[in-house]
């Protein structure tokens, strides 16, 4: 079946679902990740790096309620206002994910949802069959 999560350590989404797992948790589709707190607070204002590393626990969080981690990533992708940082994105990116990496896209938008939000990332993960994972499910935001 399909399954719809919104972690309470995400933002409450606002018009759309946080995890979605459908083949019975085999598929994890992660929504775009940005850099807010649980209660929808921008982190790391005008600050790239401290935006990466928020949007990072947010993704990872995400997997966890839908039963994955980063390794079971198999495509991202992420979008960032200012390609000129992207060294830094890559280098904090490295301190979540190792190779073998995931299929990926980055690219450079004029914008996100807000103005002061410089990077979004989101992605699709595979849980082995095998996998040990058991779903992490979280108090979760009420309609
Ligand atoms: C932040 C986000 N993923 C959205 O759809 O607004």
């Amino acid at each position: 079946g399909v399954q719809h999560i919104n972690p309470a350590a995400l933002g409450a989404p606002h018009g759309y679902t946080h995890v979605i797992t459908v083949d019975g948790g085999r598929t994890v589709y992660i929504a775009g990740q940005v850099p807010l707190d649980r209660h929808g607070q921008l982190v790391g204002a005008n600050d790239f790096a401290a935006q990466v590393r928020q949007t990072f626990e947010n993704l990872k969080a995400a997997l966890a309620a839908g039963g994955a981690n980063f390794s079971d990533v198999v495509e991202m992708t992420t979008y960032v206002t200012d390609m000129a940082q992207v060294d830094t994105y890559r280098k904090i990116r490295n301190e979540y994910m190792r190779d073998p990496m995931p299929t990926a896209s980055l690219v450079e938008v004029k914008s996100l949802f807000r103005k002061d939000v410089m990077l979004e990332v989101s992605a699709v993960a595979v849980v082995p069959a095998s996998s040990a994972h058991p779903p992490v499910r979280p108090a979760e935001h009420t309609p």
